[in-house]
């Protein structure tokens, strides 16, 4: 389908990126509401963004996961590009936790088994997010998770070639050691983010927070420490992803058997039953 500035009515702009605003929208014909995001091809060329822009297109707009969001297609003019995605109600989720300054473990727990699903349908067609982090999610009208930027995704097997701007706090130990292109990793650096996303939900910052220096290093020897007010079965979660080994990181299938997260996020009667109680309470 092809898509023009002209479809869309521009409503308030939602927010700024990296590399360029977000527009909410109305497309006329159908008065579907979407997000906007406008790029600025000069600045994308400064920036040395153009290959994740393009990869963002390519593997985002094949993704189609409640938990991802979408985009729905993409054009350009002389000067800037355009994509056309799925408009999330409520913003960008680091928003939330600065405020919240942390998550109760209940909250917690479904973002995270909501990642561990939109990251198992990503796997499943061989692609890795390489970028999660707070600031690249988003939350729907109904809070629900949106995994969005796939900027820094790629097709899994990969070898690091881009060089890492941006927090070092989420690079898995993989990432970090020096070496020659061999150090192929695989799909295990998104679990290793995750761990990092899981403790920065409960603590309110995350694990290896410290000068560039002493972050790399205390990432590349695994050492973090888990506050007391952190329930043991959230603690344990956190370790087993947490682990510098990729081959010894618990799997997204054991995320989301994990006892944190049954205990949680299983539907059905028992959940129900706790609202019910709780309501009648
Ligand atoms: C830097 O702050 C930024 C930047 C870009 C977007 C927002 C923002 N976005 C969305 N939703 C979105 C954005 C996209 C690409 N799809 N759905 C909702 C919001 C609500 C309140 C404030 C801000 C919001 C913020």
């Amino acid at each position: 389908k092809q898509f023009h500035l002209g479809m869309f009515e521009i409503g308030r702009p939602l927010g700024k990126g990296k590399f360029g605003r977000v527009y909410l929208v109305r497309e006329r014909s159908s008065g579907f509401v979407c997000a906007l995001k406008v790029l600025h091809k000069n600045e994308l060329k400064h920036g040395g963004a153009e290959t994740q822009v393009r990869r963002e297109i390519e593997i985002q707009s094949n993704l189609r996961h409640p938990n991802i969001l979408r985009l729905f297609g993409h054009f350009h003019d002389s000067k800037r590009i355009f994509l056309i995605l799925e408009f999330a109600g409520k913003g960008e989720l680091y928003k939330h936790l600065r405020r919240e300054s942390k998550f109760p473990e209940w909250k917690a727990a479904q973002y995270v088994a909501q990642m561990a699903a939109a990251l198992k349908y990503c796997h499943k067609k061989h692609i890795i997010h390489r970028d999660i982090k707070p600031e690249n999610i988003l939350l729907g009208i109904h809070g629900e998770i949106k995994l969005s930027d796939f900027g820094w995704s790629v097709h899994a097997p990969s070898n690091r070639r881009e060089t890492l701007c941006g927090t070092l706090d989420y690079l898995p130990p993989e990432m970090l050691k020096p070496g020659r292109d061999k150090n192929v990793y695989s799909n295990k650096v998104d679990l290793w983010s995750l761990g990092v996303l899981t403790y920065e939900f409960l603590v309110g910052e995350a694990p290896f927070e410290d000068t560039p220096v002493m972050t790399q290093r205390k990432i590349s020897r695994g050492e973090m420490t888990v506050p007391g007010f952190v329930s043991p079965e959230a603690k344990d979660l956190i370790k087993r992803l947490l682990v510098l080994d990729p081959e010894k990181r618990i799997s997204l299938d054991q995320v989301q058997e994990h006892p944190w997260i049954i205990k949680h996020c299983v539907k059905g009667e028992r959940a129900t039953m706790r609202e019910s109680k709780s309501t009648s309470s």
